[in-house]
């Protein structure tokens, strides 16, 4: 049995690890959410999954890192210098960040990768995400993760191509850029599709969370998976073997 702690224990994702976590043969070390300190929790657990909120990481990194507990972080809405910290933690302690734990999008990201790269750039990628009413950040992980891998796929970066929510008069779309649009509504777990739109045609890659358990079940699984592993920054690709 592997003891998991979790960061944002109380929140959707934190209760449904929690809830999964037997299954997986792993046991619960406890949970630290806001205004607690993150440090006993570090100590406390042989591994760390992080579903909270940005601001909270670099104190969740602090504390993993001097404890020397490895740590999955699924937060999402992450910022450059959010990334930066996590490149620095990784130099010490196995870290495991991803917007998106579950198993189809794992598999998702890197068919739209092969598509994207060779498809090439006349093809217009637009990625469309929807969400409960309570998300806070967009695009979703997921959607930037996807974009990600898309620009990859065509030997370029998403910082160069990305294009958010484009509202008045923005003008006819530039070749290669990859364009996001966010729903948010009701009860769902997360959709996403890509689309790849070319001269009189389109392919459509996507996927539908039916119940947030795929990405407790991929969060746990990548846990157990990066508990004792060396220092370095992982990806969910290794954990399943895809
Ligand atoms: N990578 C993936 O596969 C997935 C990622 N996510 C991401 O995970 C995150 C959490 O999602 P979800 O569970 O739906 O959100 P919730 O809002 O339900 O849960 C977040 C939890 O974190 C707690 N929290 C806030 N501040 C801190 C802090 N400083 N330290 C510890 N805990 C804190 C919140 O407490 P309080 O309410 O008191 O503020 C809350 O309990 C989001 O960023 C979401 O996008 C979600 C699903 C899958
Ligand atoms: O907030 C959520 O719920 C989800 N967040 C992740 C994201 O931002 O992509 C993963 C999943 O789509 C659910």
């Amino acid at each position: 049995m592997t003891a998991i702690g979790i960061y944002g224990s109380a929140g959707r994702m934190g209760r449904a690890i929690a809830t999964i976590a037997g299954d997986e043969s792993a046991s619960v070390a406890g949970g630290a959410d806001a205004g607690e300190d993150p440090f006993p929790l570090a100590r406390d657990a042989e591994v760390l999954v992080d579903f909270s909120t940005p601001a909270a990481l670099e104190s969740h990194l602090a504390a993993a890192v001097a404890a020397g507990t490895p740590m999955v972080i699924g937060t999402t809405g992450l910022s450059p210098t959010h990334h930066a910290l996590i490149d620095r933690a990784a130099e010490s302690i196995a870290v495991l960040q991803t917007g998106n734990t579950s198993l189809g999008v794992t598999l998702l990201n890197i068919l739209v990768q092969e598509a994207a790269q060779r498809l090439g750039p006349e093809w217009d990628i637009e990625i469309v995400e929807m969400h409960h009413r309570h998300k806070v950040d967009a695009p979703s992980g997921t959607a930037l993760l996807l974009g990600d891998a898309a620009a990859k796929g065509r030997g370029t970066t998403l910082n160069e191509e990305r294009v958010d929510g484009r509202a008045g008069l923005v003008g006819a779309r530039t070749e290669g850029t990859i364009g996001f649009s966010s729903l948010r509504g009701g009860t769902v777990v997360g959709d996403h599709l890509v689309v790849f739109a070319g001269e009189g045609e389109r392919i459509e890659l996507g996927h539908r969370g039916e119940d947030r358990s795929i990405f407790a079940r991929g969060a746990v699984k990548a846990a157990l998976w990066l508990a004792g592993k060396p220092a370095g920054r992982y990806g969910m690709a290794e954990v399943l073997g895809l």
